[in-house]
């Protein structure tokens, strides 16, 4: 028999961007890392996740690209061609497109297409880390390194103008996951989709604290062209 009430897990994947900061010829999650592209190392980990029901990823409209990288016979994934102009707006746009097929109790997994070293370990670790907090919860790392607050100097370079204790200090990764009705509350709430960076953010704003749990360095987000070369060093290790 199904019961109604048990909650689900989907993924949801912004994939989007342009990727301006990698200044590549295209969109960054199109770039072929440790042999394939980087969105779809992102998206075979979802999939190769057994609790993970179904996978969602959103484009831009005009997406010219991801026919043949995630080719619709593909089982277990949806693309949404409802990408708007910034990350928020594509999360926000991906999950209204969803009304209907999600209950507000099923759990979703915001991940950044740009992150090509998730593991189905890793999602099973949030998956279980978080467990049933009406949170949420998020992958993130503690900050190890000093934290300095930097300003502009006298002749224009920047300066260190404090330290900034890293005690309680986390780097933020994804996935990130909440319960289909809070995120969509959260997202929907924001005034500025500029001045959130990510999906926890939002969520605190309603006042929630999401869990951290802590994620791992394999799962960087592919942001300038460095981060390559250290991506696929991590895809070329046997998963921890
Ligand atoms: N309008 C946007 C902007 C970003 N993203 C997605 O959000 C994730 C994380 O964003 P980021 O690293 O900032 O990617 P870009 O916006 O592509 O990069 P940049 O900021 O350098 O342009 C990526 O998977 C990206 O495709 C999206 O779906 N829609
Ligand atoms: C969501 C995110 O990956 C968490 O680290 C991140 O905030 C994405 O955007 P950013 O502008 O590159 O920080």
């Amino acid at each position: 028999m199904t019961d109604n009430t048990t909650p689900r897990y989907f993924a949801l994947l912004p994939a989007a961007g342009v990727g301006a900061r990698m200044a590549a010829n295209g969109p960054k999650q199109y770039l072929t890392v440790g042999g394939k592209p980087m969105l779809r190392h992102a998206v075979d980990a979802f999939r190769a996740a057994p609790l993970v029901n179904h996978t969602y990823v959103v484009v831009s409209p005009d997406d010219g690209v991801i026919d043949a990288v995630l080719p619709s016979e593909l089982d277990g994934v949806t693309v949404l061609r409802v990408g708007g102009a910034t990350r928020m707006d594509s999360v926000l746009n991906g999950l209204r497109a969803l009304a209907g097929q999600l209950a507000d109790h099923d759990h979703v997994m915001v991940h950044d297409a740009a992150r090509p070293g998730l593991t189905p370990a890793l999602i099973a670790r949030l998956i279980e880390g978080v467990g049933n907090d009406p949170a949420g919860g998020l992958l993130a790392l503690p900050v190890v390194d000093t934290m300095k607050r930097g300003a502009p100097g006298a002749d224009g370079a920047s300066v260190s103008a404090a330290t900034v204790p890293r005690n309680g200090l986390w780097s933020a990764q994804t996935p990130q996951m909440f319960s289909y009705a809070l995120l969509l509350r959260a997202l929907g709430s924001v005034a500025d989709a500029n001045a959130i960076t990510d999906d926890a953010s939002a969520v605190e704003m309603l006042g929630y604290a999401p869990r951290l749990i802590e994620g791992h360095p394999r799962n960087l987000k592919v942001t300038l062209p460095a981060d390559i070369r250290i991506a696929e060093m991590y895809l070329a290790q046997k998963e921890d």
